[in-house]
């Protein structure tokens, strides 16, 4: 039977590239490519199909950041499929980066040169706003319209005859000191990307614990630094075009500096591999090249304290109540 893969943010980057690699690994494999338009949704299609013209594609429209488009999708996608052997919620935002130049400069004269190119921690802000459900922009489309869309397909997602995979993408920038569970929708800080990134690595582990038992699994990945949309919004292109030498040379020490979203989603195809029985649900999986531009994945450790992990849930679970009494016309 073919398995059925859903990938969100398919339009470009990492996204992308993962369902190319996704119908390398599987060319029988029917993809529902997520983006947030009808014209992104077809550009896409026929972008994958060039390279797999026999490949099954379909789509559907979602805009993470708008809750009824959500569960519109979910509804439409539940009509469609009976079983979801794989869901990449891997669409995200990270609005207004702002680097710190100055951080960065006596950054790079320290012993943390390395952890700070890799994980941006000290060197990045972002400007965050309200969306139009009032929800942060960012929580909203990295984590909460994702975690909304999974529980309402959970009819196609659990139960089933073999396992079903969530696979975040989430990032190494994810840091706890980033993420309160009074403001978990990181209204009050700069850092609503690692917050985000954050809240998704704790409500992967919840999940695993609520779900497993259901037959569904669900794991983290850090694609490393990737150019992409999202950085190319950091610095000027140009200026990223004249790092490129420099960045092929730190890659001999930093390995998470996959630079290409080919490379970036290792350890997503690693993960369609893998029996999910036998992951650890407290592990990251990051995507690393060598100096030499060999793929492989590294499993590290989180740092997540599953008490606040498990307060978290409840409190999506509370924000998912509301969503579902304000938009009650549009369930089934
Ligand atoms: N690039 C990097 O270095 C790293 C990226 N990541 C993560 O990888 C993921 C992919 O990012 P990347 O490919 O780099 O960035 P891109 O900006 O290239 O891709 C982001 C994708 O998300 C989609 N998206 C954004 N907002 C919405 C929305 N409201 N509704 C539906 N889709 C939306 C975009 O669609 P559209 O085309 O319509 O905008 C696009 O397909 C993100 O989660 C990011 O946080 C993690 C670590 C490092
Ligand atoms: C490397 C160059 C000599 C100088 C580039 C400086 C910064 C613009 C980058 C250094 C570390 C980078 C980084 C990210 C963005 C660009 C930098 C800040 C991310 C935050 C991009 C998104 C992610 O999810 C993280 C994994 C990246 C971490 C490193």
């Amino acid at each position: 039977m073919a398995r059925v893969v859903l990938v969100t943010g398919a339009s470009g980057g990492v996204g992308l590239a993962l369902c190319r690699r996704l119908l390398e690994e599987d060319g029988r494999l029917h993809l529902c490519i997520a983006c947030r338009n009808e014209q992104t949704c077809e550009n896409t299609r026929e972008r994958i199909l060039a390279y797999h013209p026999s490949a099954q594609v379909s789509t559907v429209e979602v805009d993470l950041g708008n809750l009824a488009s959500i569960l519109r999708a979910a509804r439409e996608l539940r009509c469609r499929f009976n079983r979801l052997d794989f869901v990449y919620l891997n669409a995200g935002i990270m609005p207004n980066p702002h680097v710190n130049f100055k951080a960065l400069w006596r950054g790079l004269l320290t012993g943390k040169v390395l952890h700070m190119l890799t994980t941006a921690e000290g060197i990045m802000t972002q400007t965050d706003r309200l969306n139009g459900d009032g929800l942060q922009e960012v929580f909203a489309t990295n984590l909460f319209g994702h975690f909304m869309l999974v529980r309402q397909l959970q009819a196609l997602l659990c139960g089933n005859e073999k396992p079903s995979r969530l696979i975040w993408t989430s990032s190494s920038n994810a840091r706890e000191s980033a993420f309160s569970l009074s403001d978990y929708q990181h209204a009050k800080g700069q850092e609503s990307y690692s917050s985000s990134k954050y809240a998704t690595d704790l409500t992967s582990v919840v999940l695993n614990r609520k779900y497993n038992d259901q037959g569904l699994y669900s794991s983290v990945v850090c694609p490393g630094l990737v150019m992409s949309n999202m950085t190319y919004r950091i610095l000027p292109i140009f200026l990223w075009k004249l790092l490129m030498p420099l960045m092929w040379l730190i890659r001999f020490f930093a390995k998470t500096y996959t630079l290409t979203p080919y490379n970036g989603v290792e350890a997503h195809v690693w993960l369609f591999k893998q029996k999910p029985e036998y992951l650890d649900c407290l592990v990251k999986y990051h995507s690393c090249t060598t100096g030499l531009g060999r793929c492989y994945v590294e499993a590290r450790k989180m740092d997540v304290d599953e008490d606040v992990a498990e307060k978290f849930f409840q409190k999506l679970l509370e924000l998912e109540e509301e969503t579902l009494e304000k938009y009650s016309d549009l369930l089934d």
